[in-house]
């Protein structure tokens, strides 16, 4: 996304400002090069102070902008897309969907224009440059695909997958920000039961997920071989670990995943 950088969001909620705060961070546009919308323009008050453009109109959006990222939920993309039709030039934009279940086929029987469309599914952690974010295409060029991705590894690691595992990365980075996240806060609430104070207890914590993906990061390792260093026998950690098990950690992740996926296949009614 070097050589072009008008970006509209149509939709900025939480996922919409997420992207445009890190595109503004990573330096790829400025907020004055970016078209914020949705109806209650007086959530977006904060960015507005730091001059980015917030409007109420998608169409003016989508007219200033090359790259126009869909950021609507699920059910409001059938009129999002109707609106913009009469301005949307395959010759001159790029939609990059972040819509959940909602596949390219899908978005394709909206549009009057055949259009370059990448789907991407970043997560919240695009705000901090952090984010995962999974991208597959049908019909955009390889160009542009490339500078889509690009653009998306100035905001964290990316992985070109088939469609048909864009539920399942949905499910295990988008959604997958919340789960690690709950474990943190059930970390924290066990350290303040132990005796810290919940601002210690949060920051252990979080250095502690922290230091646990970085040693899978760096060094390259299955998670159990970096677990066995750390359960000495007959310690504690093995009998927490132990007891987490037979309260059924695993099983509850991935029976949670498997409800999340699950539920997709229903999400836009
Ligand atoms: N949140 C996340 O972590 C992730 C979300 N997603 C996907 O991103 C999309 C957005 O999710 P999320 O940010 O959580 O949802 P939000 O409800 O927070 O954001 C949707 C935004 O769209 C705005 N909106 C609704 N209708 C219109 C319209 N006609 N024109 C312009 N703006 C409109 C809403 O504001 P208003 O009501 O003021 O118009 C709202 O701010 C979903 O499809 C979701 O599946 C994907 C990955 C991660
Ligand atoms: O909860 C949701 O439906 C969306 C998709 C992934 C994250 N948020």
């Amino acid at each position: 996304m070097a050589k072009k950088h008008d970006i509209a969001i149509i939709g900025a909620g939480n996922l919409g400002i997420a992207i445009a705060k890190g595109i503004a961070g990573a330096k790829l546009a400025k907020p004055k090069n970016m078209y914020l919308t949705r109806r209650h323009l007086e959530k977006l008050a904060d960015l507005k102070k730091q001059k980015f453009n917030v409007l109420a109109n998608n169409i003016e959006a989508v007219q200033n902008a090359e790259y126009v990222f869909l950021c609507v939920q699920p059910k409001q993309l059938p009129d999002v897309l109707k609106e913009i039709n009469p301005v949307l030039d395959p010759e001159k934009h790029v939609l990059i969907s972040t819509i959940t279940g909602v596949e390219i086929p899908t978005i394709e029987q909206h549009l009057e224009t055949t259009m370059p469309i990448i789907r991407a599914m970043p997560n919240t952690a695009t705000a901090i440059q952090e984010s995962m974010t999974c991208m597959c295409t049908k019909n955009a060029s390889e160009d542009q695909v490339k500078e889509v991705k690009t653009f998306f590894e100035a905001l964290g690691e990316t992985l070109v997958i088939d469609e048909n595992l864009m539920k399942a990365a949905t499910v295990l980075a988008a959604s997958g920000i919340a789960f690690f996240l709950r474990y943190i806060r059930a970390a924290t609430q066990g350290g303040i039961q132990l005796g810290f104070h919940a601002e210690e207890a949060q920051k252990i914590a979080m250095q502690t997920a922290r230091g646990a993906a970085s040693l899978l990061v760096e060094g390259e390792n299955h998670p159990e071989t970096e677990i066995d260093k750390v359960t000495t026998p007959q310690g504690c950690t093995i009998a927490g670990l132990n007891e987490m098990e037979h309260q059924g950690l695993s099983s509850a992740v991935i029976k949670g995943l498997m409800a999340s996926y699950e539920k997709i296949n229903n999400i836009t009614q």
